[in-house]
């Protein structure tokens, strides 16, 4: 019998660690593109789980932007359905009229089709492909536009995706080995052309920069990188719990009255105390104003960095300046040692 190439068993073993003890009886559903990371994470997923007792499906998303795409599903489900995956599933999805630019609205739009598809199917996770370059690439991208520790943390090897449980099994797997693996296995990947299109950001940094950074500063960087999303994502989940205490739940979004327990920074009345924000540490006073801030109703992609340095400047650099606007048609003022917000119409 040949050896098992060690890139094969890299993949599988990444695949076992993150479906062992997965609650839950349904299927694996494997996010598929056909190119080598998610294939041959397709591959590991077919034989891993089978051994751990767990059926496993294959979902493809056609985005219907370049010719010939829906081929390229065709091929990818029933390569899929011919390996034993089920359900073996292309699905076609409607880009256009999302709002962001067309690379956040495919993205959207995939993992809207992805979701619906779990659900159909009672999965017990969606898996996808995401490997540890890609991890490097995000946390570049993230320290050139000035994130803070959250955007630092990269992807989560788990996190909800609208109530399916999302994993990423092989962001400690270099990229790599995922095409070492397809060629042991004898697959053969599909090349995403948008990946080396460098109208992208991120396929700029997968061929220009990432590169560099490893002639420059050595083959460690990306799983250096890597490393630095893993301790970032620690220390912002220990802020992030700092602030959830100083803002405690309402007991509607929106309401001020606080559910029973300490009211940290929220005035009885509605709105939250200046004195208060004003003695929690930097990292976690801007935290609470930016919960504050969605709890209110601005939304997540809206709210930027300078609204947040704006709400915090009425705390800790006040001189009678006017109100904060938020997005959504939101504004905050400070009044009698309070932040207070008013709705488009109050
Ligand atoms: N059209 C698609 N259908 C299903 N899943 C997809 C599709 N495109 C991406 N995915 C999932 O999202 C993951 C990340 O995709 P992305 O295109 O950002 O990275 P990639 O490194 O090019 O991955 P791959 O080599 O698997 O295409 C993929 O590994 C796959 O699990």
């Amino acid at each position: 019998m040949p050896a098992l190439a060690p890139a094969v068993a890299a993949v599988r073993l990444a695949v076992r660690r993150a479906l062992t003890g997965l609650p839950g009886a349904g299927p694996v559903l494997v996010a598929c593109s056909g190119g080598a990371d998610s294939l041959a994470l397709a591959a590991a997923a077919a034989f891993v789980a089978p051994r751990l007792g767990r059926p496993v499906g294959l979902v493809t998303v056609d985005h219907a932007l370049q010719a010939g795409s829906d081929r390229r599903a065709a091929d990818v489900a029933a390569w899929a359905a011919g390996a034993g995956f089920a359900p073996a599933e292309a699905v076609r999805v409607d880009v256009a009229g999302r709002p962001g630019g067309p690379e956040a609205a495919a993205r959207e739009a995939r993992y809207q089709a992805l979701a619906e598809a779990a659900r159909r199917h009672g999965a017990a996770a969606l898996l996808t492909g995401h490997t540890r370059d890609d991890q490097a690439e995000t946390v570049l991208l993230a320290l050139a536009r000035g994130a803070g520790p959250r955007g630092l943390a990269g992807m989560p090897p788990r996190r909800d995706l609208a109530g399916v449980p999302l994993l990423r099994p092989l962001l400690d797997v270099g990229r790599e080995q995922t095409r070492k693996a397809c060629a042991a296995l004898g697959l053969t990947p599909w090349e995403d052309p948008h990946n080396a299109d460098p109208s992208y950001a991120r396929a700029r940094v997968r061929a220009d920069a990432l590169p560099a950074l490893v002639r420059a500063l050595g083959p460690g960087v990306v799983d250096n990188l890597a490393r630095t999303a893993r301790l970032a994502a620690a220390d912002a989940a220990a802020l992030d719990e700092l602030a959830a205490a100083a803002l405690p739940a309402t007991s509607s979004a929106g309401s001020s009255s606080a559910v029973d327990g300490p009211a940290g920074v929220r005035a009885p009345g509605g709105g939250l105390v200046v004195a208060a924000l004003a003695g929690l540490a930097p990292a976690v006073r801007t935290r609470v104003l930016h919960a504050w801030a969605r709890e209110l109703g601005a939304s997540p992609a809206a709210l930027s960095h300078r609204h947040v340095e704006a709400l915090d400047a009425l705390v800790t650099a006040w001189h009678g300046q006017g109100d904060v606007h938020l997005p959504g048609g939101l504004r905050v003022a400070r009044r009698a040692g309070r932040l207070t917000a008013a709705g488009p119409a109050g």
